[in-house]
């Protein structure tokens, strides 16, 4: 089985079972410098499912590379996280990496966001692959600096937006099942380090306001009660801890103020969210 990835990764054995064959391409860019296309052709053990365990970490890993810290924002809808991204953009060696949501409302001329708004039972699949395909290519995505910060993560679509889509019964369990198979092979497959999530922690209420301020067509029909389920499974993840693993040490920072305000916070945790330990 042939994989292609946009970064550079060789895989890190580490046991010496007879390996059949598994490659892994890049095609990147990077910048300005192109890798070369083939790296890695080492193969999985034959029925990794069953026994996997023998395998006690066979991650594809970046080539080498020195990686970055890597801080993912988090939170509820229009909670104010690309704004707080704008804020450290202007900081010196922060690569910043938005949520690719123009990806989502255009992929070859299709509009997959607006389509699972529409009839979240037929198209929160199409939806939520996309999602989870992109969300893979930011994390993967080639290193530009000592410090990354991104919109929400690959854990997120899964723990969040799928969960909310099964628990509340709009997504049919075999889409739901096709999913997490999709999500599992990945995170255990693939080395997506995050060492700190920043939570945006906000009222469903104040999301509400400024979704509406907002003015997104798609989300036009996004009721009050969306950004309620929203708001518990980002609770019951990042502050409870109850519901999924955790990737990352929490910073929790009160996003409900204005935006003068809000600034004033993101310079006051300016130190403590760059000096993330790199786990
Ligand atoms: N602290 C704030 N107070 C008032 N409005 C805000 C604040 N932060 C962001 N906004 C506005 O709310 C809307 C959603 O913010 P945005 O940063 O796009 O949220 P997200 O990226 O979490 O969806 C935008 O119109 C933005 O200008
Ligand atoms: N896995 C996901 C991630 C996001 N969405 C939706 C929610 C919003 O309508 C839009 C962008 O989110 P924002 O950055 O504004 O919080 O994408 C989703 O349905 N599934």
């Amino acid at each position: 089985m042939w994989i292609t990835l946009k970064s550079i990764y060789a895989l890190r054995r580490c046991s010496t079972r007879a390996y059949t064959c598994f490659g892994v391409r890049s095609n990147s860019l990077v910048c300005g410098k192109t890798h070369p296309k083939w790296h890695s052709a080492v193969s999985a053990p034959a029925g990794f499912h069953s026994n996997s365990a023998q395998c006690v970490s066979r991650k594809l890993v970046r080539n080498g590379e020195e990686r970055p810290t890597v801080i993912c924002i988090e939170g509820n809808i229009a909670s104010g996280k690309t704004t707080c991204l704008e804020y450290f953009s202007k900081t010196n060696n922060i690569e910043v990496l938005t949520e690719p949501v123009a990806k989502w409302r255009n992929v070859r001329g299709h509009n997959p966001l607006g389509l699972m708004y529409q009839d979240p039972t037929r198209w929160g699949i199409t939806l939520q692959t996309y999602v989870q395909l992109t969300m893979l290519d930011r994390h993967l995505s080639q290193i530009c600096g000592p410090v990354r910060m991104m919109e929400r993560s690959i854990f997120s679509a899964k723990y969040i937006f799928v969960e909310n889509l099964y628990k509340s019964g709009k997504m049919p369990e075999v889409d739901f099942a096709v999913l997490s198979e999709w999500f599992e092979w990945i995170t255990q497959n693939i080395a997506l380090p995050v060492d700190l999530i920043v939570y945006l922690q906000t009222k469903p209420e104040t999301c509400y306001e400024r979704l509406r301020e907002r003015c997104r067509e798609e989300e036009k029909v996004i009721p009050m009660e969306y950004l309620e389920s929203i708001h518990q499974l980002y609770e019951d993840w990042l502050i409870k801890q109850t519901s999924f693993k955790v990737p990352a040490p929490v910073l929790v920072i009160s996003a409900d103020d204005d935006l003068e305000k809000m600034l004033h916070q993101y310079e006051e945790n300016k130190e403590r969210i760059l000096s993330a330990q790199r786990t």
